[in-house]
């Protein structure tokens, strides 16, 4: 019998730690922007990393905006402003206080920002994949921001995802047409700083979930943490890279 070497498409290991390094140290970065324009290979670079995600019946719904002219992203902000504003009215006392004084967006600091639309329109693909399961289309665009956000890391460029705006009036003051769906809005720009652990974490909004709590074996419910546990013990020794604790 052949022997396979399962060890023959694994990357160097140098690049195989490449990989984890921009998973683990991606952040969601909001504060340490610098004015410090994205050169165009690079930005190029960035587009086409989120172009080479996977996506239902390689249909490719994504559509990008990016937008540059201050007078634009000054428009952007003030929908953002009012939306936070809005949202900050269902927290209280502390938590409002709390919630006021995040930081949530880098849309005027930033050189670049970036809307990512899904034409759900689209026939590419004739609908491989996504004749019980619409939604995957919108997955796969969720995908291609993922891979720039990774890339990203890797160029020491940070990207801030923005949800807090109503989508239609986005979508109108950008002219997106009302059949596509606006999933993201991407601040991006130079950072000074990646730090080790979330924002929202650091700032006592939220703390991460344990990995072993989340994992259910064979059905849905079955969770056993210790056997999870076990499992997971060896994640420093396999990926060789020191992840953080969740
Ligand atoms: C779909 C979606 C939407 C948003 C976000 C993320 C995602 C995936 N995040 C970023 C989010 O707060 C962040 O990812 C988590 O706090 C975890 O931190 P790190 O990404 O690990 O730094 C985010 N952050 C923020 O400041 N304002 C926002 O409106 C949003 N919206």
């Amino acid at each position: 019998m052949t022997k396979i070497n399962q060890n023959i498409h694994r990357f160097g290991e140098e690049e195989r730690q490449g990989v984890y390094r921009a998973i683990y140290e991606r952040r969601d970065i909001r504060s340490y922007f610098t004015p410090t324009p994205i050169e165009d290979d690079v930005l190029a670079r960035l587009l086409d990393a989120a172009h080479h995600a996977p996506s239902v019946g390689m249909m490719q719904p994504w559509r990008f905006i990016l937008i540059r002219d201050a007078g634009v992203r000054q428009s952007v902000y003030e929908l953002f402003q009012q939306a936070n504003e809005a949202a900050s009215s269902i927290y209280e006392d502390k938590q409002k206080a709390l919630y006021m004084s995040l930081k949530l967006a880098g849309i005027l600091e930033t050189p670049v920002n970036l809307c990512v639309t899904c034409d759900i329109t689209s026939q590419r693909g004739r609908g491989l994949g996504r004749q019980t399961m619409p939604e995957t289309a919108i997955y796969s665009t969720v995908c291609a921001i993922q891979n720039l956000w990774l890339a990203a890391r890797a160029e020491g460029i940070g990207v801030g995802w923005v949800s807090i705006f109503e989508p239609e009036r986005l979508g109108s003051l950008l002219g997106i047409p009302a059949e596509m769906v606006l999933v993201g809005y991407l601040c991006i720009g130079y950072a000074s700083q990646f730090d080790a652990q979330s924002e929202l974490q650091t700032r006592g909004w939220e703390v991460p979930s344990q990995l072993p709590n989340l994992i259910h074996f064979d059905r849905y419910g079955n969770t056993d943490e210790k056997r999870a546990a076990e499992l997971l013990s060896a994640l420093t020794k396999t990926n060789g890279f020191q992840a953080p604790s969740f």
